[in-house]
């Protein structure tokens, strides 16, 4: 394990996703909100990324952009070389309220194939997918289920489940764990960890919550106050093989952490880069 201090990220240099100069300004009544005001950075094939910052940094409205469901106000996201201007098909989401953003009508196997029906896949192939996706969630006997008879972490595996049968090249996760309780938190941390270094997805995972970013990425990239800019990009030089208990106690897990959390602490008292 490296011993080197603390420090920022190189720039990727085979990008997948690329975020250039993006900026969103919600405009209404009125009011005028400028919640991000200038990010740019980029994601590699087959990375794991993951966001923080202070409450209303504009996480949540840089993963809409991303995601092609919400229009930037300047700048733009390049997917695979293609400028996002609506949901690119090579993408899936997973929010936070996985309680409705499941079908309560229909039964774990049929949201899970819903996409696939949506996407034109022929049915031989979208059972496959299903099954194994259940499978890798380990909730293949729970296919005959509705989303309401499932706890809160199961129905989100249901929903880790439908983006990965997708087969996406790219995974948003929006603070997808803030409504589990620890345990559960921490299995699910564990299968998208898992799930990443087998299918070799690329994964931007949005959280406030700074061990679970530096445990999931390779990369933290921390946001500022709004208006929001890139306020730091940390790499996270920790060993591919993670687990809850080794890895956390760590010392360059502590090192990390307190890096992270420092950052945050600067953010929330408006601290900005050089210049911005
Ligand atoms: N649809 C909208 N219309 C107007 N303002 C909005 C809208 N969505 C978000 N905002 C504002 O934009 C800012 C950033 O919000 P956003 O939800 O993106 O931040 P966040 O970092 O995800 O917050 P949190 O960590 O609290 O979930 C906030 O000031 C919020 O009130």
């Amino acid at each position: 394990m490296t011993t080197s201090p603390v420090g920022e990220a190189a720039a990727t240099s085979t990008a997948l996703l690329e975020v250039r100069g993006l900026k969103k300004v919600y405009e209404g009544r009125g009011r005028r909100i400028e919640a991000v005001r200038d990010l740019t950075f980029d994601v590699a094939a087959g990375e794991l990324v993951c966001i923080v910052g202070p409450s209303g940094a504009g996480k949540t409205t840089l993963l809409r952009c991303v995601a092609g469901l919400l229009d930037a106000t300047e700048g733009e996201v390049v997917l695979e070389g293609r400028r996002v201007t609506e949901p690119p098909p090579g993408m899936a989401v997973v929010f936070q309220e996985y309680g409705r953003s499941l079908f309560p009508w229909l039964t774990v196997w049929q949201n899970v194939e819903l996409p696939l029906k949506e996407k034109g896949l022929p049915k031989e192939k979208r059972r496959r997918l299903v099954e194994e996706s259940l499978e890798a969630v380990g909730l293949l006997d729970a296919h005959r289920a509705h989303p309401w008879q499932l706890s809160g972490g199961m129905q989100q595996r249901v929903a880790i489940a439908r983006a990965i049968a997708y087969e996406p090249h790219v995974l948003l996760m929006d603070e997808p764990f803030a409504a589990v309780d620890a345990q559960t938190r921490a299995d699910l941390e564990d299968l998208v960890r898992s799930l990443w270094r087998r299918l070799g997805i690329t994964v931007l995972f949005v959280t406030h919550d700074i061990d679970e970013s530096v445990y999931l990425g390779q990369r933290v990239i921390v946001l500022s106050g709004p208006p929001t800019v890139v306020l730091e990009q940390v790499t996270i030089d920790l060993p591919d093989e993670r687990d809850q208990l080794t890895t956390r106690s760590l010392p360059r897990f502590a090192e990390l952490r307190s890096h992270v959390y420092e950052l945050i602490q600067q953010a929330k008292r408006g601290h900005r880069p050089a210049g911005r």
